[in-house]
Order: C-alpha cells, then structure tokens, then sequence
C-alpha cells in the first residue's frame, strides 16, 4: 500500500471504526496495516477498521446481488469477523455521507455473515434486521481474574458467550481475554457479554470483544444478550441494553428475527501516511 490513505472515524455507542471507501477493491489493507492503523498510540486509534467496496468487485461480496455495498470488516487486531452490529450502521451513515447511497433511503448491506437490511430512524439513529439467531453452546464456564460465571452462547452469526451477572463493574478489568472452558466450544475464539438484567426489558453490559479486547459496545454482543435475557422474560420484546458507550434497543419480532436501534456519528476525515507507521512495515 502506497500513497495517502484516506479515512473517516465513526462510533456507534463509543465502539469506533476506520472506514475507507475502495469501490473498485484495489486497496490492499492486510492484517498488519489494519493493527497498525488501530493502534492507539502509534497509529490513529480504533476498534476496527471496515473497507466499503461494491459487492461485485469481491469474491465473497459477488453472490450478494441485491446488495451493492459489501462491508469488509477486520477487527483491530486485523482478523476477520462475520459481523459487526454497530459497525454496520455506522457503514450506512459512511455510505451516505459519501453520496454512495440516497440518503435516508433503506438499503440491504452485504456482510461476511449475510446480507442486512438498514434503514435511517427520523430521530437520527440506525435500525439493522440482525436476522434470526444462531444457537451456539448451552453451558461455558467463564472466569476471570475476579470470579467464574456460566455462559450460554449465541450466533449473530459471530460467536458470543453470554453470562447473566449481579454487577457487570465487579467481573474485573477485562485486560486480559477471559478463559472460556471447554476450550473446544469456541474453535474461532468468542466474544464475551457480562450482562445484569436490571428490569424485564432493561440490561447492563460489558463485552470483550474477541480481535479486540474490552469494548465500550458491541452490536452483536447487545443482540445476544437479549437474546438469552428474553429467554426468562418471554413476554419482553424490546429490550434496552446501557453499555458504558451508550445505549442501543433492540426488538425481537414475532418471525424470530432481531433489530438493532443505535446511534451512527462520523466524527472526522483523515489522510494517512501508511509508511509512517512505526507499527507497520511495507512488504518487502
Ligand atoms: N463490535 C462488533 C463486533 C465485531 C466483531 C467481533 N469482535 C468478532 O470478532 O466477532 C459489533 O458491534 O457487533
């Protein structure tokens, strides 16, 4: 990768994002450079870092023809997830600030973890069809340096492991990953909720975030939550979840799929100069 690069930085509830427009899928933004440009001392800061390209310019985004705007998302560390709930309206709010899309139209969203409808709330937030959860493991074991918890997982189709806590603040600092047993449940890694149901329709949570570390919010991990909360409130529809970013909502609708509601802000543009990233070295 040579040249400036251009980005933009958005968040949704505080779980922030570079996003770079690249139609055409010519820019090479492997691993490294993603780590690089989402550290937060050497390069800009992020929790991920999302590349818009036309879903026909990829292989993965070609089946998609209804969509025609493939998210390509990497976590900060640079791996690949399926999905990113709060990425995905943060996409939207890029792809129309771009004038890549008719702005406050409804569009479908290509993702590695299928395609999502989005539509612009009048009151400025961003609603994405989530689609149906995925069962994952019925019982973990969950610890970290301040205790052990049980944890039933769920699809979004990325993995979570969610545990019903008294006090998300007393489960610890979250530095470290916490140890999800047995070790085979997750193969891929998983991202981790700790999620206190505070009143029927009302949660609190923390997340670690697999590719990431402790995240101020997570899409997906708020969708699980939920997903596994509602299991014993089974008359509770929507549920509102505080994260320590901010808060989202999200319905459970009588076909079994979810929405989430959550705010999308872009907050600036910036050029890069990917060589000037002591944390990044261009391939020889
Ligand atoms: N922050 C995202 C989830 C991003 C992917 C996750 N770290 C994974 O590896 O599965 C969200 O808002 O859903």
């Amino acid at each position: 990768m040579s040249g400036l690069l251009q980005l933009t930085k958005g968040h949704g509830t505080e779980n922030d994002f570079l996003l770079v427009a690249d139609p055409d899928g010519l820019l090479d933004i492997g691993p490294d450079l993603v780590a690089a440009l989402c550290d937060r001392r050497a390069g800009i800061g992020a929790d991920g870092l999302i590349r818009a390209v036309r879903s026909g310019a990829l292989p993965e985004g070609a089946a998609y023809d209804e969509a025609t705007w493939f998210m390509d998302y990497r976590n900060a560390d640079g791996s690949i997830a399926e999905m990113c709930g709060n990425g995905v309206r943060v996409f939207a709010r890029f792809l129309a600030a771009q004038g890549l899309v008719e702005p406050d139209l409804p569009l479908s969203v290509a993702t590695r973890g299928g395609l999502k409808a989005v539509r612009f709330e009048d009151d400025g937030a961003i609603t994405v069809g989530m689609g149906v959860p995925g069962p994952g493991p019925e019982r973990v074991t969950v610890t970290t340096g301040a205790g052990q918890w049980t944890a039933s997982g769920v699809h979004l189709p990325n993995p979570h492991a969610v545990a019903l806590v008294d006090d998300p603040d007393a489960v610890g600092t979250l530095v470290d990953v916490p140890l999800v047993e047995p070790a085979t449940a997750y193969p891929e890694g998983v991202n981790v909720e700790f999620v206190q149901v505070v009143a029927p329709g009302l949660l609190r949570m923390r997340v670690h975030e697999r590719g990431v570390g402790e995240t101020r919010s997570c899409g997906t991990g708020i969708c699980a939550a939920a997903v596994v909360a509602a299991r014993s409130h089974p008359g509770t529809s929507t549920w509102q979840v505080e994260v320590p970013g901010g808060t989202c909502s999200v319905a459970l609708l009588p076909d079994g799929t979810l929405e989430l509601t959550g705010p999308a802000v872009l907050v600036a543009t910036l050029e890069v100069d990917p060589s000037a990233l002591t944390r990044w070295r261009i391939p020889a």
